[in-house]
């Protein structure tokens, strides 16, 4: 792949200026890239031809994208509704398309599911006998040209997995956002698609949770009985096991959900035990701490400014190593009693990148109805949407006044 330097406006103090259209081709939006040239008044005018494709994109404004990884029924969908609502505005799927579609739109996100590049249907899954969780039921080349594609600024038409039919509908139009979020079962699985990604998490349900949700939501609102949820999750398991929890190893932050500490031999699964595993050295990325950055803490803050009922809450905060990797490790074991408090455990935890004293408590205080809004999984979740806010205009800053890049594949 060539790569030509083009020098806008910004960056050659108006001397030139740049336009694209865009043509449809192959699922393709590609771009005809139109250059004057203002000082001459020549215009130079290269477009798309059958073998050459030209892709026009300002550095600047470039996709920044994210990969969220987890099983089904493992709060992706929460996880995601915190994250766009730390950048404003409401996500909602693309208007006048699919009504099944799987991508929600908001003013600066988009976040994409994996589910659309299952190659094979659910009919097709039942005759190969494979799950949705095996690469052979995936398109991973079609993931990799689009997120690729997405990222260098090109709009693509990306297929729809209908979770209701159970089929492949007709493609949507996917035009490049700000952010873009893949969230689903593969986001790390293949080694190209990885490569694109700015920033990583993978949502690590323990079994005994992931089962107690799995049987809350899936009973409640989907009528499935016991037995079905049973035969389902073992049904996934060595799938999940080969494939999907391999990618943690690849993620710059883990939200591990176990049962209580607190409350031996609990299993009731109502009291969570979480911990955000934050990697040391990732660009753009500074690990949050509780009060001394590396030292090893542990902390029960209840008391005069925090209401505890049984069994209490605790925190832990350490350096720790994973998968081979240095990380920080910020646990909290319990749950809250009164949101307004959180202000209290937030006031001691430093690197939160948020733009205003209480900016976490407020969030929560936002989404209080959201599951995990009283316990750690919310409250990590909430941290890494600022922080990930907090790599995406360190990014953008960086990319301030760099050159305009055309590439030519
Ligand atoms: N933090 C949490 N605490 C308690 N329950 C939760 C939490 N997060 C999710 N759940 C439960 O798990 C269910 C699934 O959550 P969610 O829809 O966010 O997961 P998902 O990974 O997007 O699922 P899917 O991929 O199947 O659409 C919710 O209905 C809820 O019952
Ligand atoms: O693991 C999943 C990701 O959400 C789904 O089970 C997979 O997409 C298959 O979908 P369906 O249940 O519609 O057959």
């Amino acid at each position: 792949m060539a790569v030509c330097t083009v020098y806008t406006a910004q960056s050659l103090n108006s001397t030139c200026s740049i336009s694209t259209h865009s043509k449809s081709h192959l699922g393709f939006h590609q771009r005809q890239v139109i250059f004057y040239t203002k000082r001459t008044n020549k215009r130079h005018n290269t477009s798309t031809t059958s073998s050459v494709k030209i892709t026009c994109s300002s550095s600047a404004d470039k996709t920044v994208v994210i990969g969220l990884a987890a099983d089904s029924g493992c709060g992706k969908s929460t996880f995601m509704r915190r994250l766009t609502s730390v950048f404003g505005g409401a996500a909602e799927p693309p208007k006048g398309g699919n009504p099944d579609s799987n991508t929600l739109i908001s003013d600066m996100t988009t976040v994409i599911c994996l589910d659309d590049y299952h190659s094979l249907d659910r009919t097709g899954r039942k005759e190969k006998g494979v799950t949705a969780l095996d690469p052979r039921a995936n398109d991973f080349d079609l993931m990799y040209e689009q997120v690729k594609a997405i990222k260098d600024g090109v709009a693509v038409d990306k297929p729809i997995y209908n979770h209701v039919s159970g089929l492949l509908d007709p493609p949507e139009l996917i035009k490049p956002p700000k952010i873009l979020v893949i969230e689903g079962l593969h986001p790390m699985y293949d080694e190209r698609v990885r490569e694109l990604l700015d920033f990583s998490i993978y949502l690590d349900i323990s079994n005994e949770v992931k089962f107690a949700w799995k049987i809350q939501r899936d009973m409640a609102e989907r009528g499935h009985s016991l037995e079905s949820i049973k035969a389902s999750i073992e049904a996934r398991k060595p799938d999940f096991d080969a494939y999907i929890d391999p990618q943690k190893q690849y993620a710059d932050a883990v939200i591990e959900v176990l049962p209580t500490q607190l409350i031996p031999d609990d299993n009731e699964g109502k009291v969570l035990r979480v911990r955000l595993i934050m990697k040391e050295g990732v660009k753009n990325f500074n690990p949050v701490y509780l009060f001394d950055e590396g030292s090893t803490i542990s902390w029960i803050p209840c008391g005069r400014k925090l209401t505890c009922s049984y069994p209490g809450i605790k925190f832990t905060y350490g350096p720790d190593t994973y998968f081979g990797n240095e990380v920080s490790v910020l646990e909290m074991d319990g749950q809250f009693d009164r949101l307004d408090e959180l202000i209290y455990v937030e006031s001691h935890l430093s690197n939160l990148s948020t733009k205003f004293y209480g900016e976490v408590t407020q969030q929560m205080l936002k989404h209080a109805d959201f599951p995990g809004s009283n316990n750690g999984t919310g409250f990590f979740q909430t941290i890494v949407g600022l922080k990930i806010r907090d790599l995406y205009e360190q990014i953008v800053a960086s990319r301030a006044g760099a050159p305009v890049t055309a590439a030519k594949a």
